[in-house]
């Protein structure tokens, strides 16, 4: 196996950009979380919570009907739009010019998500984060990989990275079938893990932060938005990827003194970004 770029401190110093004192959130990125479905609208909350945390200027949030108090009342921050559709995402349209969307979490896999979700892959030409269920729908359709916009990222845990690239029978298969999978589509996939690696084409990194803290729902729907965020900042693809990971992890480097591993919960990862910005400066 080639040896891994190694995501630390000092690979993010050279392209982390500090927030200019004259921004303003109009020009500060605007990131749409697209996901939910009935009883996971949480997934949502938190990825678009993630997004402003990680600092863009604007969130929107796009969920079917029955998350739109509960997203409203949860972050007042977030701009909610929402589906026609009550439970479940049936048609994915807004009239507003996004600077990065990132789509899955919690979407949940009806057949009118399926649709609605393909149709928007048709279309849509803004940089994209794909996680969760997005990545399940996808993986079901195979020929839908060709819609990508290369540099498109996607998210996936071992179970849905075995989903879309097929079953491995080693470490070294598994990284074979990821950089071929990449290349291919020209995407750029974050295998999710401890540790967690990102595969640009031929280029593998590896990260440095995070512990078995992050072992909790919604870990990876926080890291959606932050990866999110980045991208709607305007950093390149592969580096909103490797700021995103290496943040992620270091908010639960950062926490799990003082909750420990087992108390530490997705929305301690969103309360300790502060910190982990800081410790860059
Ligand atoms: N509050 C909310 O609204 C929340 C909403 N959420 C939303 O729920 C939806 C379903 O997402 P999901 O990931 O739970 O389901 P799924 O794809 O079947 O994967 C589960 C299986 O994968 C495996 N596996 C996972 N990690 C692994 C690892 N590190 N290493 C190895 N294996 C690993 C493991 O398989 P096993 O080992 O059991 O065979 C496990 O059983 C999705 O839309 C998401 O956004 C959640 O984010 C939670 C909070
Ligand atoms: N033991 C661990 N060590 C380091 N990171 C972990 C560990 N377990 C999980 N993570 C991280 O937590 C996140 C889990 O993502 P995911 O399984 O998609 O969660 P969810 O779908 O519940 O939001 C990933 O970023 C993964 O790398
Ligand atoms: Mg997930």
């Amino acid at each position: 196996m080639m040896t891994p770029v190694s995501i630390d401190k000092n690979e993010i110093l050279k392209y982390y950009k500090p927030i200019a004192v004259d921004t303003h959130k109009g020009i500060q990125g605007h990131a749409l979380i697209i996901g939910g479905s009935y009883g996971k609208i949480g997934a949502v909350c938190l990825s678009s919570k993630a997004a402003l945390k990680a600092g863009c200027g604007l969130v929107t949030a796009y969920i079917p009907k029955c998350g739109y108090q509960i997203v409203q009342i949860a972050i007042p921050e977030v701009m909610v739009l929402t589906d026609r559709n009550k439970k479940c995402i049936s048609n994915i349209s807004f009239d507003l010019q996004p600077d990065a969307i990132g789509i899955g979490p919690g979407i949940g896999q009806d057949e009118v998500t399926r649709k609605a979700f393909l149709k928007f892959l048709k279309t849509n030409e803004i940089p994209l984060v794909i996680d969760a269920d997005g990545l399940n729908i996808l993986s079901q359709n195979k020929a839908w990989f060709l819609l990508l916009q290369p540099g498109t990222i996607l998210t996936p845990h071992p179970k849905e990275l075995e989903r879309l690239i097929g079953k491995w029978i080693s470490e070294e298969e598994k990284f074979e079938k990821t950089i071929s999978f990449s290349l291919q589509y020209n995407v750029i996939v974050v295998m999710k893990g401890a540790p967690t690696y990102i595969i640009d084409g031929e280029t593998l990194y590896k990260n440095t932060t995070g512990n078995q803290a992050l072992a909790t729902a919604g870990s990876g729907d926080v890291l959606t938005g932050i990866i999110s965020s980045f991208l709607a900042q305007g950093y390149e693809s592969v580096q909103a990827a490797i700021l995103g990971v290496y943040l992620h992890g270091l908010t639960a480097d950062l926490a799990a003194p003082k909750t420990g591993f087992q108390s530490f919960i997705a929305s301690d990862s969103i309360s300790n970004l502060g910190a982990a910005f800081l410790s860059l400066e």
